[in-house]
């Protein structure tokens, strides 16, 4: 069993990466961390949520997920899950010197999931002492989740669930099961999709009103609003999902389940086709949950 500690970033493609990151910055409200004064890296920019170095990294490129990372202990950990991921009969690649500073971490290994979705565990991800120099106050506090596609999602559970520390925290039935790896209600979630891929990244907000805020700012840009302001019953937050460049769904949420008493939690089965299934408040679910940012062809080796 590998351990995660904690969600570390994603990494995705930008055909247009200035517009990527204006969008990134201006409108979602995240730090571009290579600004004039710090030590950029041609074609690749990293933003900022919390103490992390980056949760999101644009790579100029096709457009599409190159990879979502997850943090193990230490290099020990790694070398553990190294095997333990061959052994399963995964084909593992170790990243080199400059792909690892690419990600501000000091070790990686990459594996593609049984769906095709390119995963990396790290350790040694940098972080940043000084306070996040927030693109717009939009009120985020932290990277929340991520969200990936697969065609079955219960496979999918048993992948994550058996191969690491993950547990289901709720189903929507065999839509979507949202995972957890500590006290957070989930910092992974699975959804249906068709084709493997990224559904959405999930920024925390500080204040429900950052929420609202943050809906009429979007309104007040053209922003494409996929779903909410709503409330979903599995976590209780209160959720905005919006529409990014590059196919990338974005989320904020405010107030998010914590676990705490893991002995005595049982996952709960929702149904999708119950009005309210999604959220709490009856808004409009027309729009389809998932809209994965999807892998782009060849994109790995
Ligand atoms: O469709 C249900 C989504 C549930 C949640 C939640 O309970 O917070 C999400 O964040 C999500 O996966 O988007
Ligand atoms: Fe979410």
């Amino acid at each position: 069993m590998i351990e995660l500690v904690d969600i570390a970033y994603v990494r995705s493609g930008a055909a247009d990466l200035a517009g990527a990151v204006r969008f990134a910055t201006e409108v979602v409200g995240l730090e571009h961390v290579d600004g004039p004064a710090g030590d950029t890296e041609p074609g690749v920019a990293h933003l900022r949520a919390d103490g992390r170095h980056h949760c999101l990294a644009f790579v100029e490129g096709a457009s599409g997920v190159i990879a979502s990372a997850f943090t193990v202990a230490d290099p020990g950990a790694l070398a553990l899950a190294e095997t333990e991921l061959e052994t399963r009969g995964f084909t593992v690649r170790r990243g080199d010197a400059d792909e690892a500073r690419s990600r501000r971490v000091s070790e990686f290994v990459a594996f593609d999931d049984p769906f095709g979705n390119r995963i990396e565990l790290v350790v040694g991800q940098q972080t940043l002492a000084r306070p996040v120099r927030f693109g717009r106050g939009s009120g985020i506090t932290e990277f929340g989740h991520l969200c990936l596609d697969a065609p079955d999602v219960a496979e999918a559970h048993r992948f994550w669930s058996t191969t690491f520390n993950v547990r289901a925290s709720d189903w929507i039935g065999d839509a979507a099961c949202l995972m957890r790896i500590d006290e957070v209600h989930h910092k992974l979630a699975v959804f249906q999709g068709e084709r493997p891929g990224l559904c959405h990244v999930n920024f925390q907000v500080a204040e429900l009103d950052d929420v609202f805020r943050n809906w009429h700012h979007l309104q007040e840009h053209d922003v494409v609003i996929e779903m909410g302001p709503g409330r979903h019953p599995q976590s209780g937050a209160v959720f905005l999902y919006f529409l990014g460049p590059e196919g990338l769904t974005y989320e904020y949420s405010y107030g998010v389940r914590r676990i705490t008493d893991e002995a005595a939690w049982r996952p709960r089965y929702f149904d999708p086709a119950e009005r309210g299934s999604i959220d709490m408040w009856l808004g409009p679910t027309q729009k389809p949950v998932t809209q994965p940012q999807l892998i782009p062809e060849g994109i790995h080796p």
